[in-house]
């Protein structure tokens, strides 16, 4: 469902020019959750921001379900995003004056589907990730674990193709990264959502299928967890980072 193919990412200009993304290719299949790793400045942001459209490659090709994103025009851009994407971000953005509701349904709303069936999407994914109960609510008026819910239902409820999570435990307690890992595992595994994260943490990298590792904008190498447990996972992902050496402690 999406390929990057060769992409680099140069900043700058003439004098000044910095290479985050050196020659990048990978393929994401349907019903993947892939964890992207690095240290800082590795280039991980950057990708996701070239595959979000928010950011342009320099050279080489991202196509989603077939279509090349740098050839979007625009005005399509906004549409594309809000209609093949959904974000799971690491203060979850809801916005505080609108219900449960009615943030899970904007990008529906936006989109001018009618309210029936916007009620029925919302309900039908509140009801699968159990906040149901929750949607006359607005955001301070439910738990963080219902807020993070309620993000997970927002990024999916249009039928989005990629779930894009940029640090989304970046800023929990290890009890909140372990219920919003364990919604993100749900969404992959019984809801057939297809999930890119970027982390720095290797615990929360150990939920995903897939691991891939960059290195000054390179890709380094890749895991796959396969039929192993989590833990067993969890300690090669770290045996990988050792290897990837810099400091360490900066990426686990
Ligand atoms: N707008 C920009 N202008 C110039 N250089 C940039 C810009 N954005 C990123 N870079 C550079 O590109 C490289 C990759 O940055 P990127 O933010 O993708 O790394 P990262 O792996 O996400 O890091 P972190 O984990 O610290 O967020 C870095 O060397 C960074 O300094």
């Amino acid at each position: 469902m999406l390929h990057v193919q060769n992409i680099e990412k140069y900043y700058g200009s003439r004098n000044n020019v910095t290479k985050a993304l050196d020659r990048i290719s990978f393929t994401v299949e349907d019903g993947e959750f892939i964890a992207i790793m690095g240290a800082s400045g590795s280039g991980k942001t950057t990708l996701l921001n070239c595959i979000s459209t928010i950011d342009a490659v320099s050279a080489g090709s991202i196509l989603l379900d077939g279509e090349s994103i740098a050839e979007l025009p625009q005005s399509e851009l906004a549409r594309f995003r809000r209609e093949r994407l959904g974000f799971v971000f690491q203060d979850f953005n809801l916005l505080d004056t609108l219900t449960l509701e009615e943030n899970i349904g904007l990008a529906l709303t936006i989109n001018h589907a009618d309210s029936h069936t916007v009620q029925e999407k919302v309900r039908d994914v509140a009801r699968q990730l159990g906040i149901e109960g929750e949607l006359a609510k607005f955001p301070y008026q439910v738990s963080g674990g219902q807020k993070q819910r309620a993000a997970c239902a927002r990024a999916m409820v249009a039928g989005q193709s990629l779930i894009l999570a940029d640090e989304p435990t970046g800023a929990l307690d290890s009890k909140a990264s372990k219920n919003l890992l364990e919604i993100m595992t749900r969404m992959n595994r019984d809801m057939a959502a297809t999930i890119l994260m970027v982390t720095h943490d290797a615990y929360s990298a150990s939920y995903a299928s897939r691991v891939l590792f960059l290195k000054d904008g390179r890709l380094f190498n890749e895991l796959i967890r396969g039929g192993r447990t989590r833990p067993v996972f969890y300690h090669e992902i770290l045996d990988v980072l050792a290897l990837l050496g810099g400091d360490v402690s900066d990426v686990i």
